[in-house]
């Protein structure tokens, strides 16, 4: 028995991966997890389909999987080809009101539907909303701060209050709810949410386990790009001193993080969307991958 192979590995090893995961499985039946898909990690056709099926994959097993999905390059690029001004401030979009038509078709129209499609190659699973069903989100209008001074930038939100009703209702109907994150403001006016912040509160707003954000880089660096200084866990109070010294991309991410741990959320990873089924590897190997956010050292619940 010692020598046969199994999918390339020895029966040793692959005995293992299954076995090892048990308690992970049982950690996580039944919590919600959210997972952002970052627009950065939609690099290929077999990456997406990978990722659509870890999520058809931790329903099956009784996981409760919440995408929010970014687009950012995909927005950039269809405001290139309509001949209209891309440009971020602070890593945020600044955003007219004819950017935010774009901003809309892109994530709702297209993106979030591309999404939708590949998870539902495995079964009747997800289902498309947007911060604007059924009070989701609501947004207020925020500055950046660019340059030490706070800067307006057009139709850009925080998300001030969340309704999870509906996507409680989905996940209580067996569902994934793949969320874009496009909010209105009390006055009803549509706002450009960014999509790790968008998650952020929800998952503070509905309870889960955590967060899990993939993007294009392996995890959050110490000392950007030295290769030498990525973290493989960082506590909130750390992480806000942190901030400060990060780069444009990461810093709506890194907030978010800090605003999930912070809000109740257990742990919030930053992963490496580039990786096939990194969200598996993630949530159900001993070390996990990337870099996982952990609450404040008092607010610490015995982490995974
Ligand atoms: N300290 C850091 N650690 C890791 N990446 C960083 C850091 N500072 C800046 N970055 C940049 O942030 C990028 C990820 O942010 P972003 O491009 O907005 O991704 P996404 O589309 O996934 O939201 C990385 O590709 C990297 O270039
Ligand atoms: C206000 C703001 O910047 N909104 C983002 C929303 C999409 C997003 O966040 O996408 P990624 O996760 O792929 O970066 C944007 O317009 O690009």
């Amino acid at each position: 028995m010692t020598d046969v192979t199994i999918d390339g590995l020895t029966a040793g090893q692959k005995a293992h991966v299954l076995a090892d995961a048990l308690p992970w499985l049982q950690k996580f039946t039944d919590k919600i997890v959210v997972v952002k898909y970052g627009g950065n990690a939609m690099i290929d056709d077999d990456l997406k389909r990978a990722f659509a099926a870890d999520m058809a994959f931790l329903r099956t097993i009784g996981v409760h999987p919440v995408v929010v999905h970014g687009g950012g390059p995909q927005i950039s690029a269809m405001l290139k080809r309509l001949g209209l001004q891309g440009e971020f401030r602070g890593g945020f979009r600044v955003t007219t009101p004819e950017v935010m038509d774009v901003v809309r078709m892109v994530l709702f129209g297209q993106v979030g539907r591309e999404l939708v499609g590949l998870i539902n190659a495995h079964g009747p699973l997800a289902v498309g909303i947007s911060g604007e069903d059924a009070h989701l989100f609501t947004a207020t209008r925020r500055t950046v701060k660019v340059d030490g001074e706070q800067t307006d930038i057009g139709l850009v939100g925080d998300v001030t209050t969340v309704n999870p009703d509906a996507v409680l209702d989905l996940i209580a109907a067996g569902r994934i709810p793949v969320v874009s994150t496009i909010a209105p403001d009390v006055d009803g006016v549509v706002h450009n949410i960014n999509a790790d912040t968008a998650a952020a509160a929800l998952a503070e707003g509905i309870g889960a386990e955590k967060l899990i954000v993939l993007t294009d880089v392996e995890g959050v660096y110490a000392n950007w790009p030295d290769r030498g200084s990525l973290l493989t866990e960082i506590d909130a109070a750390a992480l806000e001193q942190l901030l400060p010294t990060l780069d444009a991309g990461m810093v709506p991410k890194m907030e978010a993080c800090l605003r999930a741990v912070r809000g109740g959320v257990s742990s919030a990873h930053v992963i490496d969307g580039r990786l096939a089924h990194s969200v598996l590897l993630e949530m159900f190997t001993g070390e996990g991958i990337g870099t996982m956010v952990t609450p404040d050292p008092t607010e610490k619940d015995g982490q995974s």
